[in-house]
């Protein structure tokens, strides 16, 4: 049926036939590239300026050979145009057309649509080929952008749904029992070890309150404490004070527990990931370590406590001085030792009896205690005798000690609970750490042998060595 614009088709189509100009402004203004091709002379092709320009070359340097642009098209790409050719060529139903890259004299490439159409004499045998380019190279790196963008987008969205996977997966299998929970309190998710701890299932968790879990006494401010916590956000651990955490749960068994708070900013609001973490075996077991250490260092002190004067046994003693004399070989301070001994005990014994020779072995430390200081050690190192360590006094400074204690002694009066009263004397040994020591024995032998000579000159006194 003819339309209204049958008449002007008709008129261009005369008008291309009659006036070039029609022509060349067709093909200069509405094509990127026209072409025409002796099938004949196959090195003969005319092509227009534009087919040129586009691949960034100067039209007038050009001599119209095909060989022109066989050599810059891309070899596959000419492989699949001069396939769909011969197919066209022998069948005028097959379309010659394709997308072909060519390289610009730039280097880069210029993806163009290329389509043509053979001239055939009467018999049907093609002789020419017309055929135009269009430029489709933004239009393809824009479909490469989108391809590029697109698989981004792919990547994003396989990261952030493994992440979530992932973080659904550490809640639910976390060893100990989670909660979120929003600003109001309310438990929006709970896990398995939730279930577990508090004895509800997760649909009932789902619909309580994080108050519903806490024993009575202590629910009170726990709204305002998660709405402060909302509010300072961070990772926290609930309570000051290790073992007063309290959860309770569905049976009414109140629970030690320790709660670690996690405050998690989504585009759908904060809330608060709650790990809470049942103590209560572990305080139990605390507490009775706890319970045993101190018993066990109350057995360790009474075994360096002798039992009848209560004072340090020669057990504590022996370990006094070797760390004296090893502080001293550290920082080369002095150090002395003095032995005390009883004089004639065994006739304290013998006359009195041998409590009262306790009572006199119990008031004794207490006599020379007065005149020591912060940091000697007196202990009882034998049935009547005690000794004095020293730790930064040197030798003169504790003989000055040594006749104290002496003197002192010699003026007491032992009130013994027999009603007598009892008065007796002290031989003393002092000593000092010498540098060629090499042991706290050393110190111990050299007070000793002091001790020895105080008795055999005739007691009561001190002797230095
Ligand atoms: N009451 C009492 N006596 C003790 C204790 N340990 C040792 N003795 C006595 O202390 C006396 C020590 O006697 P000796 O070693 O002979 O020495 P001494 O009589 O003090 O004479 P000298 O040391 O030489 O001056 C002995 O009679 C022991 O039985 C004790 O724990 N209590």
């Amino acid at each position: 049926m003819e339309n209204n614009g049958s008449y002007l088709e008709k008129e261009l189509y005369q008008l291309i036939k009659t006036d070039t100009r029609v022509f060349d402004f067709l093909q200069e203004g509405a094509l990127d590239g026209l072409w025409y091709w002796d099938i004949d002379n196959p090195e003969n092709e005319w092509m227009n300026k534009r087919f040129w320009e586009v691949l960034g070359y100067d039209p007038s340097e050009k001599k119209h050979l095909a060989s022109e642009w066989q050599d810059i098209i891309n070899q596959d790409d000419l492989k699949v145009a001069l396939d769909n050719f011969e197919k066209h060529c022998l069948d005028k139903e097959q379309p010659y057309d394709q997308v072909v890259r060519y390289k610009h004299k730039n280097g880069s490439t210029v993806w163009i649509r290329c389509r043509g159409i053979a001239i055939r004499d009467n018999d049907g045998r093609p002789k020419r080929m017309l055929g135009t380019h269009i430029d489709i190279t933004r239009l393809k790196e824009a479909e490469a952008r989108y391809q590029r963008n697109l698989s981004e987008l792919d990547k994003h969205y396989a990261i952030t749904k493994l992440a979530l996977e992932q973080s659904e997966l550490l809640f639910e299998m976390a060893p100990d029992a989670n909660l979120q929970v929003d600003v109001q309190g309310h438990i929006i998710k709970a896990n398995i070890q939730a279930e577990k701890l508090f004895g509800y299932s997760k649909a009932e968790l789902e619909q309580m309150n994080v108050s519903d879990l806490i024993p009575k006494g202590i629910s009170a401010n726990h709204n305002k404490n998660i709405q402060t916590y909302f509010k300072q956000g961070g990772a926290r651990k609930m309570g000051a004070e290790r073992g007063k955490m309290a959860a309770l749960r569905r049976d009414g068994q109140a629970l030690q527990v320790e709660i670690t708070l996690n405050l998690i900013s989504t585009a759908y609001g904060d809330y608060a990931l709650a790990t809470i973490r049942d103590m209560t075996k572990i305080e139990a077991l605390i507490t009775s370590l706890e319970g045993q250490i101190a018993e066990n260092k109350k057995l360790e002190e009474l075994t360096l406590i002798d039992p009848l004067t209560k004072i340090y046994n020669q057990r504590h003693f022996e370990q006094a001085l070797k760390k004296e004399f090893a502080s001293n070989a550290r920082y080369s301070q002095p150090l002395s030792l003095i032995l005390i001994d009883i004089d004639y005990f065994k006739a304290v014994n013998d006359k009195y009896g041998h409590s009262s020779g306790n009572e006199v072995l119990i008031e004794l430390p207490s006599l020379i205690n007065q005149f020591t200081r912060y940091g000697d050690t007196l202990a009882r190192v034998g049935g009547e005798e005690f000794a004095l360590i020293l730790p930064h006094c040197d030798k003169e400074s504790a003989l000055v000690l040594a006749e104290r204690i002496v003197f002192e002694a010699e003026q007491h009066a032992f009130k013994l609970s027999c009603g007598n009263t009892l008065k007796l004397t002290l031989s003393l040994g002092v000593t000092q750490l010498y540098e060629g020591d090499t042991d706290e024995h050393a110190l111990f032998e050299r007070a000793d042998k002091a001790l020895y000579e105080s008795k055999s000159l005739g007691r009561n006194r001190v002797t230095t060595i």
